[in-house]
C-alpha cells in the first residue's frame, strides 16, 4: 500500500500505509519519546495532529488494554521510520496497525523522520496530509492550503457529561479540556475525591460541587480557542486552590493577565530538563505543547515565573502572586516519562490542606 506524506510547503515523503486505510489532513508535529508510543496516540491533546515519531522502531511492545490515555484516539495519522507489525511483550494484545486500522487511523512507515524533523524544526509546525502515493501532489497541497486550521478540539475531546471517581479525601473537580488518564490516576492516588466535569461548565456550577481544589487539565489546540475557559478560571481564582497542567496552565496564566504564543516546533518528549527556581533541582520531564505563556506578557501578569526550561529558558511553571493557584507547562503525571514531578500532586494536596476558608472570606485571596 503506497502512501505518502505531503506538507504544505509541498515537500512530500514517500512511504509505506499501515493503519486505517483513509486520507488525512493535520498538523504535522515530532515526537522525541523513545517510548511511550501507546500513550501518545491516545493522547487527547493530540488531537487533530499528525505525530511523527522521532525513535525508528515503533510498535514493538504491541497494544495493550491498559496504557491508552483515552478511549478513543483523536491523532489523525501517525509517521514511522519503520512500524513492527509483530510485536513481542507479555501485556500485548494487538499490533499498533490493528489498533490504527480498527481506530480510523492512517499512519506511514518507511519515511525519513529525521529529513521530516529537521524541515518541522525549519518551517515549525506545517500542516500536512497522508495519501495515496498516486495522489496529485499539487491538488494536496492546494487543498491543505484551503482548509484551515482546526479551532474545536477542545469540544471535541472533552467529556460530555459530569462523572466522579469516589474517594474519602479532599474533594477535587476537574475541568476536562481534554484530560489524560494518568491526571485522574494520580489525583486518585492522593485519595482526592474525584468529580470530572466538561471543559464548558460555568465557574457557579463547578463551585456548586464544593471542590476543595480545582485541576485545570492539559487539551489540545491554542488555548485563545476558547474564550469562556478562560472566563471560568478568572472566576475560580482565589475561590478555591488551582492546579493547572499544560492547557490548563496556559489558561490560568492567561485568566491571570498573561498571553500565550505558538512556539516554532514546539516540545514533544520525554526527557526535557526544566528546572524548579526555588529548590533549584532539575526535573526531566514529559511534555507535550505548541504554546506557551508569553515571557513579554508576564510583566502585566499576577504571577512569578517557578519553573522554566534548561534547554530554551522558556516558562514552565507559574505561582499566582496572591491566590493559592499554580501551574506547569510540562506535564507531571507522566506517561509517558519520567516520574521525576509527582511531587507537584503533593504539593497540590498541601495547597488544598492549608487553604484557609477563613482568610478567604476576610478578603486575603481577593482580587487587588
Ligand atoms: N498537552 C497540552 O495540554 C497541550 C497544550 C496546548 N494544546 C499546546 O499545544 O500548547
Amino acid at each position: 500500500m503506497d502512501r505518502k506524506l505531503v506538507l504544505e510547503n509541498s515537500a512530500v515523503f514517500e512511504g509505506k500505509g499501515f493503519g486505517a486505510n483513509v486520507e488525512s489532513m493535520g498538523e504535522v508535529v515530532f515526537q522525541t519519546g523513545m517510548t511511550g508510543y501507546q500513550e501518545v496516540v491516545s493522547n487527547p491533546s493530540n488531537c487533530g495532529q499528525i505525530v511523527t515519531m522521532t525513535y525508528p522502531l515503533i510498535g514493538n511492545a504491541g497494544v495493550n488494554r491498559d496504557d491508552f490515555e483515552n478511549m478513543i484516539s483523536h491523532i489523525h495519522g501517525l509517521i514511522v521510520k519503520k512500524a513492527c507489525h509483530k510485536p513481542s511483550h507479555f501485556r500485548s494484545e494487538r499490533s499498533l496497525h490493528e489498533y490504527l486500522q480498527a481506530s480510523g487511523i492512517p499512519a506511514i512507515e518507511g519515511i525519513d523522520t529525521r529529513r521530516l524533523t529537521k524541515e518541522i524544526r525549519t518551517y515549525g509546525t506545517i500542516r500536512g496530509a497522508i495519501v495515496p502515493g498516486s495522489a496529485n501532489t499539487e491538488e494536496v497541497v492546494f487543498n491543505l492550503k484551503q482548509s484551515g486550521s482546526l479551532h474545536d478540539q477542545v469540544s471535541r475531546v472533552s467529556t460530555k457529561s459530569v462523572y466522579a471517581s469516589p474517594g474519602n479525601g479532599k474533594r477535587v473537580v476537574v475541568i476536562d479540556y481534554g484530560m489524560k488518564k494518568a491526571i485522574l490516576k494520580q489525583l486518585i492516588q492522593q485519595g482526592f475525591d474525584v468529580v470530572v466535569v466538561p471543559y464548558n461548565t460555568k465557574a457557579e456550577d463547578v463551585l456548586t460541587l464544593n471542590p476543595d481544589g480545582v485541576v485545570l487539565s492539559n487539551g489540545p489546540g491554542d488555548p485563545e480557542d476558547i474564550p469562556e475557559a478562560e472566563q471560568t478560571v478568572s472566576q475560580l481564582i482565589g475561590e478555591v486552590p488551582l492546579f493547572g497542567i499544560c492547557l490548563g496552565h496556559q489558561l490560568l496564566s492567561r485568566a491571570s493577565g498573561a498571553d500565550t504564543k505558538k512556539m516554532l516546533f514546539g516540545h514533544r518528549g520525554a526527557n526535557h530538563p526544566v528546572k524548579d527556581l526555588e529548590s533549584k533541582n532539575v526535573a526531566l520531564t514529559s511534555q507535550n505543547h505548541s504554546y506557551i505563556v508569553d515571557e513579554e506578557s508576564m510583566s502585566q501578569a499576577s504571577l512569578t515565573v517557578t519553573h522554566r526550561n534548561v534547554n530554551d529558558g522558556t516558562i514552565e511553571g507559574v505561582r499566582h502572586t496572591y491566590a493559592p493557584a499554580f501551574g506547569v507547562q510540562f506535564h507531571p503525571e507522566a506517561t509517558p516519562g519520567p516520574h521525576d514531578s509527582f511531587y507537584l500532586f503533593e504539593r497540590f494536596h498541601e495547597m488544598i490542606e492549608s487553604f484557609d476558608k477563613e482568610e478567604k472570606q476576610e478578603g486575603l485571596y481577593a482580587k487587588a
